[in-house]
């Protein structure tokens, strides 16, 4: 039998067994003798002891909250868990049991204070720990309701390293075991008690050295309850398997070989169930629980004497309060010390024992030897397989989810290229032509014939307002004719017109005048010849619209006659030419400017959201913690997630691409192979910022304020909607910054201009997403890893 040593003392496991043949101290003159020896023998415990138990934690200290505010969980408190033991964890609910499993587990920190488990400190490197060593059974059911019994086995015997064939053998043996249903039936469709079951039978699957089990008979009938402990029994009998149990049951850990009894974040005592009952003459273990209790609170009455009444009520049994009664230069570490180890402070005695021989002492358990790569090597072969297989089924199982995620950027995209960047046409503009007085009758004359004497060249206009009124029809139907200007702005004023045209009385005659003599024209000249327009500016995008509108209207009417007069076509326009644009198309509208942008926005948003929301549902289930404790790295989770959604992704971005390009014909002059790889990367870009997200935000809320607060910003400062050009120098630098900037020119570039990867303004963008690719992925890889408890 191993021997059990802690803070000097050896204990064989047969003495806890049998605690009548022990050389344990166990009884009152025992400890007189002892103190009596201690100033003669004492003996520490050395990092080589602590090395041989399965779990041994020394002043261990552990707070939530502020430094200001804190809330002590664990206050210097030791145990000793010695290998091939069936350790019961005790103590009232909120008083930090679950809290020092997930320390012991290497998924909290200690403030101070050292753990070692099966020889390491958990999360060194060759320490096993978190790893296959260690099973794990968390208190809640942390498990894939879309799973099947036997797939879930098989997700956690895969990453424990066990073949297929392993894990189905140990499936048989668990489902008899613990009285599973079918291995078919799904996780989701059990009761309470069998998820838990099912739970128990994932941490048992692959045989681990220490089992650490975190409640794991709550919602079990007492048979079953039974047979469980009798299979710990079983497995803990070669000495091989350490467990850890923690129980509200108090009762059901007289089967354990010892009991740890926590309360105000330390041990009341670590002791075997039978000693427990004999030394503090309880009836059962929860008369000995209480009476502890109560010895605690004696100590601390003399600090405060709240605690009185309760304690002079309970019936002590005649023996002193070690802690209390130790002097000063008596006090050691304790814990581990069969039958002497009542915890009352983050000390206690300095325990003399006889000492360890070497036939006696298990040599530590050596840390296997890795060679470099394994060191450096990020990821396991069989942990990707189980976490690529646990990603795809998750997908696939949740098919309606699938098509919406890929659906949903095609609603988007198409939404975006039927509502935005459309020539808005037959908007109400209002006329008041005074030479016509509205009698539009008087228009119906030839306007095909030119309005030029042959011979004398003089100009003869007729109703100009005419020509104009027909060509700005063209281009927005809607005109509506008032008598006045007042009735026109009164109209206008309620909203029933954008604009407000009034034509003058004299207007041709006038403009005639001012085109053939300017030198003579006067200002009533001037002012007929002019059309008046009132705007309402309210809407910025209407008002240009418009006003291009009439510009546009009066310049084709005046190319209309020189083209009647047989003239060239550009002798009545501006002097000032626009040719076909060197890049685009003459006509262009917003559609084509802003789609890059918005492109890589659906697909770096929906990453975003579907990255962060699987990571989330996977952490709070406490399925990713189930997942870490079986040695899966943060790294390993978040490739297996960019593995099996990069293909999600590249859906999503062909489908959008085929509804921008094939359907609604946006420009796409570029090379397409470039232009696919940066709207995936884009989405890659997007996915690790999910990864951000989850691992920042402890809450979906908080994740979806996070993401949802960062859509904005990055909308209206990647020059998205509005040219960079445009903005205060200061956001003009942060949007440099921006992880959708570079590739949102960068994508314009190749569209619209049909550019290459050569082009600095197109590599800029695949750079720019690279970087923040990387600095996404490491900060969530070092999040994963050091943001614990
Ligand atoms: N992440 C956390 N942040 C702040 N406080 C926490 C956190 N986790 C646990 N606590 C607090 O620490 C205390 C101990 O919690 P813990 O879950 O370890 O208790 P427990 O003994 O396992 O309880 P139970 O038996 O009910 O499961 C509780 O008061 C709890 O509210």
């Amino acid at each position: 039998m191993p021997a059990y040593d802690n803070e000097g003392a050896t204990i064989s496991m047969e003495d806890v067994r049998n605690p009548d043949q022990s050389n344990t101290v166990s009884t009152i003159e025992d400890d007189l003798a002892i103190k009596r020896l201690r100033r003669l023998r004492p003996q520490k415990s050395t990092i080589s002891s602590r090395r041989q138990q399965a779990v041994c934690v020394r002043r261990a200290y552990k707070k939530y909250g502020t430094s200001k505010n804190p809330n002590v969980i664990l206050d210097g408190l030791n145990m000793t868990v010695p290998k091939g033991a069936i350790y019961g964890l005790l103590g009232a609910s909120g008083c930090g049991k679950t809290t020092l499993l997930s320390c012991i587990v290497g998924r909290r920190r200690l403030n101070s204070g050292e753990i070692w488990v099966l020889g390491g400190k958990p999360g060194s490197p060759g320490s096993g720990v978190p790893g296959p060593r260690i099973g794990y059974m968390p208190q809640e059911i942390a498990l894939f309701g879309e799973f099947t019994i036997k797939e879930t086995m098989t997700y956690f015997g895969w990453i424990a390293g066990m073949s297929t064939n392993e894990v189905e053998k140990r499936i048989d043996v668990m489902i008899s075991l613990l009285q599973l249903p079918d291995a078919a039936r799904y996780v989701k469709n059990l009761s309470g008690g069998q998820q838990r079951r099912v739970s128990l039978a994932s941490a048992l699957i692959h045989d681990p050295e220490l089992l650490i089990l975190d409640e794991p008979t709550v919602g079990v009938d007492p048979v079953l309850r039974q047979s469980i402990w009798d299979h710990l029994v079983e497995i803990t009998r070669g000495g091989r398997t350490t467990v850890i149990i923690t129980t509200h049951y108090i009762d059901e850990t007289k089967q354990a070989n010892i009991i740890g009894l926590m309360r105000g974040g330390r041990f009341l005592a670590e002791e075997s169930p039978s000693e427990l009952i004999r030394r503090y003459q309880g009836e059962s273990l929860e008369d000995v629980f209480l009476k502890l209790a109560v010895l605690q609170n004696r100590g601390k009455r003399r600090r405060s004497s709240i605690l009185a009444d309760v304690v002079d009520k309970v019936e002590l049994p005649g023996i002193p309060n070690p802690a209390v009664d130790l002097e000063e230069s008596e006090m050691g570490e304790i814990s581990g010390e069969f039958g002497d180890n009542v915890s009352m402070s983050s000390k206690g005695r300095v325990v003399v024992t006889p000492e360890l021989t070497p036939a006696d002492a298990l040599p530590p358990d050596e840390e296997p030897a890795l060679n470099r790569l394994e060191r450096i090597k990020p990821m396991k072969w069989h942990h990707m397989k189980a976490l690529i297989w646990k990603n795809t089924l998750s997908l696939v199982r949740n098919f309606g989810v699938l098509a919406f995620i890929i659906g949903l950027p095609v609603i988007q995209m198409t939404l975006f290229c039927l509502a935005v960047g459309h020539y808005p046409v037959g908007l109400p503009i209002a006329v008041v032509d005074y030479e016509t007085n509205s009698n539009m009758t008087l228009c119906d004359y030839n306007m095909d014939a030119c309005p030029q004497d042959k011979e004398s060249y003089e100009w003869n206009l007729t109703l100009f307002s005419c020509r104009y009124l027909e060509a700005l029809k063209k281009r927005q139907s809607n005109l509506i004719y008032y008598p006045t200007e007042e009735s026109a702005m009164s109209d206008a004023r309620k909203g029933n017109a954008k604009i407000v045209i009034v034509i003058p009385k004299n207007f041709t005659e006038s403009l005639q005048d001012r085109m053939t003599d300017p030198r003579h024209a006067d200002s009533f000249t001037i002012d007929n010849s002019v059309i008046d327009v009132h705007l309402d500016d309210t809407n910025k995008q209407m008002e240009w619209i418009l006003s291009k509108d009439l510009s546009l209207a009066f310049a084709e009417t005046v190319d209309r006659l020189a083209e009647v007069c047989q003239l060239p076509s550009r002798i009545f326009s501006l002097p000032v030419h626009f040719h076909d644009p060197i890049y685009g198309v003459t006509d262009s509208d917003f559609t084509d400017f802003a789609a890059p942008g918005v492109i890589l926005t659906i697909i770096y948003f929906l990453a975003v959201a579907l990255t962060s929301g699987a990571m989330l549902a996977e952490r709070n289930e406490g399925i990713l913690e189930r997942s870490l404790v079986s040695g899966i790295t943060g790294t390993e989770i978040l490739f297996s997630h960019v593995t099996v959604q990069i293909f999600v992704m590249a859906i999503q971005s062909i489908m959008v691409m085929l509804i921008s390009f094939a359907l609604f014909g946006l420009s796409q002059n570029g090379p397409l192979g470039w232009i696919s790889l940066l709207v995936i990367m884009t989405g890659l870009c997007g996915m690790t910022f999910g990864f951000l997200v989850s691992c920042l935000c402890d809450t979906d809320r908080t994740a979806t304020y996070m993401a949802l607060g960062s859509f904005l910003p990055m909308v209206l400062l990647c020059g998205i909607i509005w040219p960079i050009e445009a903005m205060h120098i200061l956001l003009q630098w942060i949007s440099f910054f921006l992880p959708l900037t570079k590739s949102t020119e960068s994508l314009r570039s190749m569209l619209q201009r049909g550019w290459s990867i050569e082009i600095p303004s197109v590599y800029s963008g695949f750079i720019s997403t690279s970087i923040w690719i990387v600095v996404y992925l490491t900060t969530s890889i070092l999040l994963l890893k050091f943001k614990k408890g």
